[in-house]
């Protein structure tokens, strides 16, 4: 079996992405955020509180005909940004893009934080990390891509996303419509569970590229691109009046500034982030100071390959055994 479904940017920034997934029988339509970097499936659902739910579609598992409660399993989440949520569970039908999972896990929130209520359209995530980092206890719980293996025709998925564009995720099988040349694969390490892999440089603009292992996770659901001080001092260094603000915690630049590229390696491939994506927001409407898309990671502990890297590339997380990750151009 393959799947293959939708990433709708939530904003005019591509601060998220979301896809539509159905839960339950007569089936109802979530639009979830895709999450490499964890592996808990939870859902706005009938048990959150109204004063938490501000416009997000919920699960309700009473409508359901085929939902079954996890009887006495519960699971609660913090993650990187500080967001969380916490719940109960239920087993139900779940399907992304026609490919289905019969008992899935579905973490059913009861709590939520503050920045999920305001994300109006975003009702839940789909976590695409290892099992390992599942949440549920006593028993965890495996993800949906673990769950759906043993049917699809290829064991891998692939992340296409596109700036300020709809791209897609596909189960099952690599679509050669969607890159050109071959995907450069490298290894993948899963302990404790999320994507991690080393890409093997960077370059600045058309500067030399730097051969330089860095190490760091490949996760969907970050906005940013974050690694080492060095580097993006490096780059900024090439924006005229770029400064490091304490104020708004990142590196910020006139809007008019013109930013360079930035390459980053996998194994002997290169791949280039044009301008436009590392000059991510205005830091308010009016404003004509700019948020950079690629931060320092020292305050992280890990550096972090998000969406403004991955977006300009073709990804093919690979579940093979020992698992690894491939990049393609497109
Ligand atoms: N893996 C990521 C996760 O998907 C998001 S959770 C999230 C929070 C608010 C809005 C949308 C998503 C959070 O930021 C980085 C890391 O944790």
């Amino acid at each position: 079996d393959t799947g293959s479904a939708a990433a709708v940017p939530i904003n005019e920034v591509d601060i998220a992405y979301v896809t539509p997934v159905t839960v339950g029988t007569p089936p109802q339509t979530l639009m979830l955020d895709l999450d490499t970097g964890s592996s808990d499936l939870w859902v706005f659902s009938s048990l959150t509180p109204s004063s938490q739910v501000r416009g997000q579609e919920i699960y309700s598992p009473a409508k359901s005909s085929t939902s079954k409660l996890l009887s006495g399993h519960t699971w609660s989440i913090r993650y990187g940004d500080g967001s969380g949520s916490r719940g109960t569970v239920y087993t139900d039908n779940f399907t992304i893009g026609g490919l289905e999972v019969e008992s899935q896990a579905v973490q059913t929130a009861q709590e939520v934080s503050s920045s999920f209520t305001q994300e109006q359209s975003l009702d839940g995530l789909v976590g695409l990390g290892f099992s390992t980092l599942n949440t549920v206890r006593p028993s965890s719980q495996l993800t949906f891509f673990d769950n759906a293996r043993p049917k699809l025709d290829e064991e891998v998925f692939t992340a296409d996303l596109k700036y300020h564009a709809t791209g897609s995720y596909d189960f099952g099988f690599i679509d050669r419509a969607k890159y050109t040349g071959n995907i450069t694969y490298t290894p993948v390490q899963q302990s404790p569970g999320y994507w991690t892999h080393s890409l093997s440089g960077y370059a600045v603009g058309s500067g030399a590229f730097q051969s330089t292992q860095i190490q760091g996770i490949s996760d969907t659901g970050t906005t940013l691109l974050y690694l080492p001080t060095a580097i993006v001092t490096a780059y900024y260094r090439q924006v005229q009046g770029a400064q490091n603000s304490q104020y708004y915690g990142g590196y910020v630049f006139p809007c008019s500034s013109t930013l360079p590229t930035f390459t980053f390696g996998i194994e002997g491939a290169r791949f280039t982030i044009p301008a436009s994506y590392i000059n991510y927001t205005r830091i308010s409407p009016t404003s004509s100071t700019c948020y950079g898309g690629l931060q320092s990671s020292s305050g992280l502990g890990i550096n972090i390959f998000g969406d403004v890297a991955l977006k300009a590339a073709f990804v093919v997380f690979s579940g093979t055994n020992p698992p690894r990750i491939g990049f393609g151009t497109k």
